[in-house]
């Protein structure tokens, strides 16, 4: 079955390809090691107030949420600045939606730590 192995083999280095991409961000972008160091923050707030199942569920998809937005907006503004590295209010147009969508997710993500916390620690 050469046709499902070469499937397999290109799935395989897909993951490969993606796992370095996401090693790229944290060791590069200052706004992802911020957030990955929120990330293991809250992690540790999580075991140390015994959060529900719940509770966990919606804090990891907010956490994955945001990093994720801003793995998408670093990748827009490296698009922007390989194909037009001159000023351009287009691009500044583009930069900054990008930019507003990583920052609707953190306010979604901070709403939903307020609800997480504030009743434990208060
Ligand atoms: N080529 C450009 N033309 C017009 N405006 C730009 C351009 N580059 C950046 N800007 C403006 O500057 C803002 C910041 O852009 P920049 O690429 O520095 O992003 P950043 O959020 O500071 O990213 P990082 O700190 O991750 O590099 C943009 O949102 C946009 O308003």
């Amino acid at each position: 079955m050469p046709k499902e192995e070469s499937f397999v083999v290109n799935r395989i280095k897909s993951v490969g390809f993606a796992l370095r991409g996401a090693l790229l961000l944290i060791r590069t972008e200052a706004s992802i090691k911020i957030q990955v160091c929120l990330a293991i923050a809250v992690t540790i707030a999580g075991f140390y107030f015994n959060i529900s199942p719940t509770e966990w569920m919606f804090q990891i998809f907010a956490v994955s949420l945001v990093v994720g937005i801003e793995g998408a907006n670093t990748a827009i503004e490296k698009i922007c600045d390989f194909i037009h590295p001159d000023f351009d209010k287009r691009i500044g147009f583009i930069k900054d939606i990008s930019a507003g969508a990583v920052m609707l997710v953190s306010i979604g993500a901070i709403v939903i730590g307020c609800i997480i916390y504030i009743p434990k620690i208060f």
